[in-house]
Formats: C-alpha cells, structure tokens, sequence
C-alpha cells in the first residue's frame, strides 16, 4: 500500500502552520475565483523571472569556465610600434572577410594620413625652404627646370612663367594645396568622433575600436570588439551618415585635382633636400601614400589590404579582437587585446594583466633615431627597454608566454641606407658596423639582457625579427607564435 500527499502547491496550509511567512502569504479565506487566478497568474510570472535569472547564472558560470580555457593575448608595446598593425595581420589569417568588409572605411584613415604631411612639409618650406634654397644655387637652376617640365601637365596651377623661380613656384603650389588645411580639421574630427583626447602628444587622431562603426554607423565582420574606454555605443540618423560620407567624397574629389601638385611637391628637390638634411622627418605610412599618390587619390579608390596594413591611427584604451583558432580539429577562442601605446594610455592595460595567457612586445629597432612625441628628452628605443623591463618584472605577468618582435626591420634597412647613423643617437653604438644585422643584434643583445636580468621565473623568450606589414612574412612568424603559445597552453591544461 502506498500513502500519497496532496500535490505540492505554493501556498501549502498543511506543512507551515507554525511558519509565520507561510502565514502571511497564504491566501486570505475570503479569496474570490478572480483574486486566485490573479494570483497564480502573478506567481506564475513570478517563476518564470526567477528561472530566467537561474539559467543567466548557469550561462554566465558556463561563460566563465569556458572563458578561462580561452588564450588572452596582449599586443604591447609602445604608440607606433605596430600592435595594430599585427591586429590586422591576425585578422587577415583568422577572419580574413572582416577586413575585405573593411576596406571602405580606411579612405578617411589613409586621407589623413595624406593631409597631415602635405601640410607638414608646407610648414617645413616655409621655415626652411629660403636656406634649402640660398644652400646651392647650381640645384637652383635644376630645380627650376623640374618645375617647368612638371608643371606643363597642371591644369591647376596659374600658367607657369617661362622659367619661374623656385620660390615662385613653391609660393604657387603652396596657394594651390591651401584648401587642404580646412579639411585636416574635419578629418581628424570625423576620425576622433569630436574627442579630444590627452596622452598621445602628437596632435594626432587617437580612436576607439569599433570606430568604423560610430563613424560610419556600419558593423563589420564577425569579429567582436569590445573597448575598455568607451562610455558607450555611438548612434548616428541616416542623416549625419549621409553627411559624413559627403566629407569623405569631398576630400576624395580634393586630393584628386590636387594630386598633381601634390606629387609635385613630394619629388621638388628642395623637399627632397629637406628630408636628407633631416630638417623634415616624415613617418614610413607618409612616405609610402605620398609615394602611391596617383593610385590612392585617383576616382572610384578602394584600399588595398597593403594599404590598410600602412595606414596610421592611434589606438585609445584597449580593443579586444575575438578570433577562433583551429587547435587539433577544435577551435580554440583567442582574445586579442590591441592596447594604446602612448604613455598617457599606459595606465589602461592593467585590467588585462591577471588573466593574459601570452603577451607580443613589439619594439621597432627603427626609433633609434627619434624621440618619444609625449617626451621628446627620451629616445624611443630607451623607452622600449624600459617598458620592456617593467613588462617582465611584472608580478601579474610572470605566468603569461612572452614573445618580443623586433619590429621595423624594413623601416630601419632604409634609414641605415640613407646614411642615418646609429652612433650619432645611441652613443653606446661606438663603432659597431652602420648595417642592419649589426645594428638588429645590438638591440637584440639589450633586449635579452633586459629579460635575463629580470626572469624570475625562468620563462623562455620568444624572439622575432619583424617587418609586420609583410603580409607573406608574417604568415610564417604568426603561425609560428601561435603554435609555441598551444605548446605551453596544453602543457598549463595538462598539469590542472
Ligand atoms: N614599414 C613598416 N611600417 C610599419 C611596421 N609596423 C608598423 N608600421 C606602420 O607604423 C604605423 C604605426 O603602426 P600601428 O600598428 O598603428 O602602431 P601601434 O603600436 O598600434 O600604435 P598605438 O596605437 O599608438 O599604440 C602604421 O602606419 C604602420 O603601418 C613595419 O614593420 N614596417
Ligand atoms: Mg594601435
């Protein structure tokens, strides 16, 4: 014989007679049939929230265990070292549509990228250019004859006079590549989405990720980003779009009717003799756009990837990029984290550290020759290595795989061929070879030291030579670093 009780119900009178909050929830005796299924209906509700929250917890618990077996990998290094740059380069391998969506959206970023030094090198003129001029008069009369030949094709230059002098025919090409002042402002305003921002000392345009999207109120691509900066997502009407591409279309017009001029300043010889007495010092991506001027500025341009791999814009706060990478037939989640590498954004990696599985330090071997723009009494190697030791010193990161690029390897190859000297900005150098495997093994050796000395944990240090906007180059280094970064990841699973 089997005993049965009465089916459980909320509001139970037989069990809680003693219990003074059954007693104030049980239902009044007075309850009407409509109060009741009031009630259960309010009860029912009631369940369901509570049920929601339960499976939100279980999801996030879950989220959590399994966040824990993802890679974190932390791009650091200081500004202009090339983090975002390698970014693109892991998108391009792991979510190669993304970028191919992008590519658009990089006309304003690579206009900029022309404006700022076409205007740059009229400041230039105008402080330097009567001594580049007064330096050799038998260049005088060479330059005037470039003049005359390139300026036969100018539509847009006042009609040249039969041999006009330099400094009439720069003074011309100064009026006419004028307009490109107004819209340095309006790109840079586009770009920052109105912020201005300290901390990159440069006067440069710092954005967040997800910045096509604000500007352009587009997304791309699979890939997540999240930014520890941003207060909050940008909305925009299908008007400020409109009028936001109507900026971009005007520039490209622009650049278009001035791009003659533009070449033609680029090749003048008194800008050529700037640059090689160094009184004007223009950034690799400046040179590379100036040199594809006539492609980037022609009708109907649309980036290539290797432009976009040249393209400059600061990082601010730190993006995280998600990709799945293939691991012995699963995927294995990679967090990516793109950091701002100015020192005023420095404080805004720390939130990444605890947790980072693998760190990429990207140093450019190139900056021996240049100072930090947020403190110019600091040359950029020396703020490498400093950054480099607190990196492994570090007590968070003392577990995270470590990896270092030399990076701008190509950048430095130029400069050493153009005569730039080593020694005359790292005196250390002494007599050391002016060539590049000289100069890359010297860093490297400080480098190594850096890390000997500050290695408590005896970790490895990975260490690459790097040019990372050599797309077939990287491949190799990429999945190379991927693969030793699963080495020590499986060797971490399988000791928990
Ligand atoms: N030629 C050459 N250019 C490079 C290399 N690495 C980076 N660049 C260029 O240098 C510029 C700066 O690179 P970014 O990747 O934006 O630098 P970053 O480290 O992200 O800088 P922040 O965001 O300010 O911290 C870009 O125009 C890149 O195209 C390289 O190895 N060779
Ligand atoms: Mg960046």
């Amino acid at each position: 014989m089997i005993r049965t009780s009465r089916p459980p119900s909320v509001h139970s009178t037989a069990t809680d007679l003693g219990d003074p909050l059954s007693a104030i929830l049980r239902p009044p005796p007075t309850e009407t049939d409509r109060d009741r299924l009031l009630r259960l209906q309010r009860e029912e509700e009631a369940k369901r929230i509570s049920d929601s929250i339960d499976e939100e917890i279980r999801l996030d618990r879950e989220r959590y265990k399994k966040s824990k077996e993802d890679v974190k990998l932390l791009l650091l290094g200081q500004a202009e070292s090339g983090k975002s740059t390698l970014q693109k380069q892991f998108q391009l391998i792991y979510n190669p549509t993304s970028l191919e969506e992008e590519r658009l959206s990089w006309r304003v970023v690579i206009y900029y990228n022309i404006v700022r030094p076409v205007l740059r090198i009229l400041e230039a003129l105008d402080v330097y250019g009567d001594e580049v001029e007064s330096d050799d008069d038998s260049d005088k009369g060479r330059s005037a004859q470039v003049i005359v030949h390139a300026s036969a094709s100018q539509a847009s230059l006042p009609p040249p006079s039969p041999s006009p002098s330099v400094e009439q025919r720069l003074s011309a090409l100064r009026l006419c590549l004028s307009p490109l002042s107004s819209v340095e402002a309006s790109l840079a305003n586009r770009l920052s989405d109105g912020v201005a921002v300290s901390g990159s000392g440069k006067g440069s345009v710092m954005v967040r990720s997800g910045w096509q999207a604000r500007a352009f109120g587009l997304s791309f691509g699979k890939a997540r980003e999240r930014t520890s900066s941003a207060k909050g997502r940008f909305s925009f009407t299908g008007q400020r779009k409109v009028e936001r591409d109507k900026l971009v279309e005007d520039v490209a017009n622009l650049l278009n009717a001035c791009k003659d001029d533009i070449r033609e300043l680029w090749g003048h010889a008194v800008v050529k003799r700037l640059r090689e007495n160094r009184k004007l010092r223009l950034e690799e991506w400046a040179e590379y756009f100036l040199n594809n001027i006539e492609r980037v500025s022609s009708p109907g341009y649309v980036p290539t990837i290797d432009d976009i791999l040249h393209a400059r814009i600061q990082t601010m706060g730190v993006a995280e990029h998600i990709f799945d990478v293939p691991l012995h037939g699963r995927n294995v989640t990679w967090h990516l984290y793109d950091v701002g590498g100015a020192r005023g954004q420095r404080h805004t990696w720390v939130p990444y550290f605890d947790d980072a599985t693998a760190i990429i330090f990207l140093a450019p071997v190139s900056a021996f020759d240049q100072y930090l723009s947020e403190d110019p009494r600091t040359n950029r190697v020396d703020d490498s290595l400093q950054l480099f030791k607190q990196i492994c010193s570090n007590q968070l990161l003392k577990n995270a795989h470590l990896v270092l690029f030399l990076n701008k390897v190509d950048v430095l190859a130029t400069k050493l061929a153009r005569g730039v000297q080593v020694k005359k900005y790292i005196t250390s150098y002494g007599d050391r070879p002016n060539e590049v495997d000289a100069v890359v093994g010297y860093f490297k050796a400080h480098f190594t030291q850096v890390h000997t000395r500050n290695n408590e944990n005896k970790r490895v240090l990975y260490t690459h030579l790097t040019s990372v906007v050599d797309t077939k180059a990287m491949q190799s280094i990429i999945s190379n670093v991927r693969d030793s970064i699963f080495r020590d990841y499986l060797k971490k699973a399988a000791l928990v």
